[in-house]
C-alpha cells in the first residue's frame, strides 16, 4: 500500500476524464488564439533582467500574429548564456498562443543534440526532418517549431530547415507562412557577457544596454568564429531570421526572483531569506566579483527543496 502510487494513478486518471471531457485539440481558434495583453503582462512580470529580449519578441509575436496573411514564417533566434530564460520565454510565447501551452500538439520541440547523424545518414535525416517539419504544417499551419542547442546541429540539418524559412508562398504544397521558428542557441554568449560586464565595470546601468551594444559584437563573433557563429553567419548573410534576441548574463538579483517565483509555483510561501541563502551558494563570475550566475536561473528547482525551511 503506497499512498502516494495510489494519488498519482487517481491524477492520471483524472487527468485522462479531462481530456476527454474537453475534447480533443484542433487545429483552430478554440484553441489557438493569440492574447497580445497576456504576453505582454507575462513577460513583465516573469521574465527577470531580460528587457531587450522583452522588446523585440513583443514586437515580433505581436506584429506577426496580427496580420492576416503574413508573407513569411516568424523565425526567432534566441541566444545568449545558459540558464537566462530562452526555453522559458518560448514557453510563455506558447502559452499565450496555443490553449494547451508549451504542451500543444501543435508546438514541436526538436534537440539539435539528439540527432546527430554520421554523415552516411545525413541524407536521410535531412529527408525525415522535412518531412516531419511538413507534416507537421499540412496537419496545422499555425504550428510553432522550437529547435534547441542550434549551435550543435548538424549543418546537413540545418541546411534542410533553412528552405522552410523563407518567403514562398508555397513549397510543395505546403503554405508555412503562419509558422513559427524559434531557434535556441548559446552561440555569443561569451560577447554577450563581456559587454555586460563592461556595461557593470564602468557603473553604467543594465537597462541601457541597447541592442546595438551587442550587434557589433555579435555579429563580429559570428562571423569571425568558425565554430559556434558558423550557424549564425550563414542565416545572416541569407537574411533567414527575422530577429536576433540577445539574452544577458544574469545577476544576483534576477537569481533572488527566479527563486522567489520558484517558489510560488511550487505554493510555497515566497520567503526572502531562503531565496538569498539558495542565489548566495550558487557560482558566480568573475570569480572576485561575483556579478553573473553561472548558470543563470537552472540550478533552482533542483536546489530549492535543500533551502526550504
Ligand atoms: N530571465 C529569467 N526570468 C525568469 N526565470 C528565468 C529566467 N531565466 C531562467 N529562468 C528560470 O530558469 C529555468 C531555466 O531557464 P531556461 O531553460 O529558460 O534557460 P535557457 O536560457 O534556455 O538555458 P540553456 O541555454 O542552457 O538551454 C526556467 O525554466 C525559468 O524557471
Amino acid at each position: 500500500f503506497d499512498p502516494k502510487l495510489i494519488f498519482d494513478r487517481m491524477a492520471d486518471n483524472m487527468r485522462k476524464m479531462w481530456q476527454i471531457f474537453k475534447g480533443q485539440e484542433s487545429c483552430d481558434s478554440g484553441w489557438i488564439s493569440f492574447n497580445a495583453a497576456g504576453l505582454q503582462a507575462d513577460l513583465e512580470s516573469k521574465l527577470f533582467g531580460q528587457h531587450i529580449a522583452l522588446n523585440i519578441i513583443l514586437k515580433a509575436v505581436n506584429g506577426f500574429m496580427s496580420k492576416e496573411n503574413p508573407e513569411k514564417p516568424l523565425v526567432l533566434s534566441l541566444h545568449g548564456p545558459t540558464g537566462t530564460g530562452k526555453s522559458f520565454v518560448s514557453s510563455l510565447i506558447a502559452d499565450n498562443i496555443y490553449k494547451e501551452g508549451i504542451d500543444s500538439k501543435f508546438v514541436h520541440v526538436f534537440i539539435a543534440t539528439h540527432h546527430f547523424p554520421h554523415s552516411s545518414q545525413t541524407d536521410t535525416y535531412k529527408s525525415q526532418l522535412q518531412q516531419w517539419i511538413k507534416g507537421n504544417v499540412t496537419n496545422c499551419p499555425q504550428s510553432m517549431f522550437i529547435f534547441d542547442e542550434m549551435d550543435k546541429m548538424h549543418p546537413g540539418l540545418i541546411d534542410s530547415v533553412k528552405s522552410f524559412l523563407d518567403y514562398y508562398k508555397k513549397l510543395d504544397g505546403v503554405s508555412y507562412r503562419k509558422t513559427i521558428f524559434i531557434f535556441l542557441s548559446n552561440t555569443e554568449a561569451h560577447s554577450i557577457t563581456e559587454t555586460a560586464l563592461h556595461f557593470w565595470r564602468t557603473g553604467q546601468d543594465r537597462e541601457d544596454i541597447e541592442l546595438k551594444d551587442l550587434e557589433t559584437s555579435l555579429s563580429a563573433s559570428a562571423f569571425n568564429n568558425k565554430g559556434s557563429g558558423l550557424w549564425h553567419s550563414s542565416l545572416i548573410k541569407q537574411n533567414m531570421v527575422d530577429f536576433f534576441i540577445p539574452f544577458l548574463p544574469l545577476e544576483y538579483k534576477h537569481v533572488v526572483q527566479c527563486v522567489m517565483a520558484q517558489m510560488q509555483a511550487e505554493g510555497l510561501k515566497p520567503n526572502q531569506d531562503v531565496a538569498h541563502k539558495l542565489a548566495i551558494d550558487l557560482e558566480y563570475f568573475p570569480k572576485f566579483e561575483r556579478v553573473f550566475s553561472v548558470s543563470g536561473c537552472k540550478k533552482i528547482t533542483s536546489r530549492l527543496p535543500f533551502y526550504k525551511e
